[in-house]
């Protein structure tokens, strides 16, 4: 079963999630995103985890990093994302709280495992133009 996630970037800084639940992982920080359904593509989902849990539309990109394995045989599979548009606010419909987050405060963040693994390809990511 594939989970995509978004790294949705504007102005150098990417957008990270906090989860308010299950127990075990609450307030830990993820990318936005969820498990792909019967059916539909990745990128389609993407865009529906998007609009479901931060009320905003994005434009899917291009593959970030490597699918990194989760347990029960999942694996994790982040997209570059933007906003489509520039001045839209996502806002925590179903977390904690999101917040953007600029490369120097990337290590500092308590990032779930998996998400921690693609920490280098994330930064890689907002140092590119
Ligand atoms: N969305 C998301 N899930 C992640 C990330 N890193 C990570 O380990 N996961 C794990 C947590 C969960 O086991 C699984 C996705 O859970 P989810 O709750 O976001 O997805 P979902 O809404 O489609 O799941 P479900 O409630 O339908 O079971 O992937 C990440 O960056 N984003």
């Amino acid at each position: 079963m594939v989970i995509v996630g978004a790294a949705i970037v504007r102005n150098g800084r990417l957008l990270a999630q906090q989860r308010a639940w299950p127990a075990d992982h609450a307030g830990q920080w993820e990318l936005p995103g969820g498990r792909v359904e019967d059916g539909e593509s990745d990128e389609a989902a993407l865009a529906r985890e998007c609009l479901e849990e931060l009320d905003v539309a994005v434009t899917v990109g291009g593959r970030v990093g490597d699918d990194v394995p989760l347990p029960k045989g999942k694996v994790l599979r982040i997209y570059a994302a933007s906003l489509v548009g520039a001045g839209d606010e996502p806002r925590a419909v179903e977390h904690e709280d999101v917040r953007w987050i600029s490369p120097r405060e990337l290590d500092d963040l308590d990032w779930l495992p998996a998400d921690r693994v693609l920490l280098p390809a994330l930064r890689t990511l907002l140092a590119s133009p």
